[in-house]
């Protein structure tokens, strides 16, 4: 490994990642992956399966040997990383099934002890077992035994593992799969408390956009084995998606436009200003989902040298130019951009 070329990152960083790659025998998974988290940030890692978002969080962890590139993860390289470093850091894996014959309580209290020696003037460890308990929200639990918790409750219990010696920096790979609305609503409160009161920085991944958009400060995509996108929820559909659908009904027809850049108000402007006769106007800006879509296909069929590049390309024009009937009745010319779906949308408005 290299030593770090540039200046260590400052006290406020927790995480630093620069160009990491990782190989697995002849297959790049992650190529060039950088980012970083401050102290206090909720980040979420999005991509879709096998990206290499659990690869990145074995190697952030320490239980992964990189390929290449920079990681500082508190302070420290995590491939030298020793048990006080550690005992700074909670991990939440996808699945852990184990000690089911101990009593929730119980097993807490055994684990929390290993934390104490390392308890500093700033970070008091462990945490306390029966507050934690309550924080989790497993004090009806707290006596059972740990192989009689529902799904859900036993993910509950897979954080409070994770977060007893109360972390630094907590790794949750997938922590809400399998949880119930309210079950899901309890744990972005305490993703929030962990942030917003402990100054805990958390790495999530996560299939579930919502929850990235509730939770998150920041949302990083990968795909490709890259980062293609990097920002708050916010950010990413304003940025990355500027497209906006124009749904509107005029001659018993219902109609949608696809605005692929910019302000939708022109085409509105130009669609009132007609004679359509237009009714049920609605202006539906992209969701976060579908910005990640978008962006996801984009890295995929985007590829260079990739032999569907020159197909995807073919089909993008295709859509580009597939104008339908309302289009050439529509008020104003075609923004471009759209996609198949935006297309079929399109000619499912002008039939229906
Ligand atoms: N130990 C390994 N040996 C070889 N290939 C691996 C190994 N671990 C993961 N991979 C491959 O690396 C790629 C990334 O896997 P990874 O589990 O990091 O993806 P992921 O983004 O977490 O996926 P998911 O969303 O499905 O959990 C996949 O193609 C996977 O098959």
């Amino acid at each position: 490994m290299t030593a770090r070329s540039e200046s260590p990152p400052s006290g406020d960083v927790a995480l630093d990642v620069r160009d990491l790659r990782m190989r697995y025998g002849t297959k790049d998974v992650l190529k060039g992956v950088s980012f970083t988290a401050q102290r206090g940030e909720v980040v979420a890692l999005l991509g879709p399966n096998g990206a290499g978002k659990t690869t990145t969080i074995e190697i952030l962890e320490g239980f992964r040997m990189r390929s290449a590139g920079e990681v500082s993860v508190l302070g420290q390289d995590p491939a030298h990383g020793d048990e006080a470093w550690r005992a700074r850091l909670g991990v939440v894996l996808q699945s852990w099934r184990d000690h089911g014959r101990w009593r929730v309580r119980d097993l807490l209290g055994y684990l929390a002890r290993f934390y104490t020696p390392y308890s500093t003037a700033e970070v008091s460890r462990p945490w306390d077992v029966d507050e934690l308990i309550k924080v989790v929200g497993l004090a009806e639990q707290s006596r059972a035994k740990v192989q009689t918790l529902s799904g859900g409750q036993r993910r509950r219990l897979d954080v409070a593992i994770g977060i007893v010696g109360r972390p630094e920096l907590v790794f949750l790979d997938e922590p809400t799969a399998g949880f119930d609305p309210h079950a899901r609503r309890e744990f972005h409160d305490l993703v929030h408390r962990l942030a917003d009161f402990e100054n805990t920085t958390v790495l999530l991944t996560t299939h579930d956009l919502d929850e990235a958009e509730k939770l998150a400060d920041r949302i990083l995509v990968l795909d490709g084995g890259e980062i293609v996108a990097n920002g708050s929820a916010d950010q990413l559909a304003r940025e990355l998606t500027t497209q906006a659908e124009v749904r509107w009904t005029s001659g018993g027809h219902r109609n949608v436009h696809a605005v692929a850049e910019g302000d939708p108000t022109e085409f509105v402007r130009r669609l009132l200003a007609s004679d359509l006769g237009v009714t049920e106007l609605e202006v539906r800006r992209a969701s976060l989902e579908d910005t990640y879509m978008s962006l996801v296909h984009r890295a995929e069929t985007y590829q260079p040298g990739s032999d569907d590049a020159g197909a995807a390309r073919a089909d993008q024009a295709g859509a580009d130019h597939g104008e339908t009937d309302q289009d050439q009745a529509g008020p104003g010319p075609d923004e471009g951009g759209r996609t198949d779906q935006d297309r079929a949308e399109q000619n499912e408005g002008v039939q229906s």
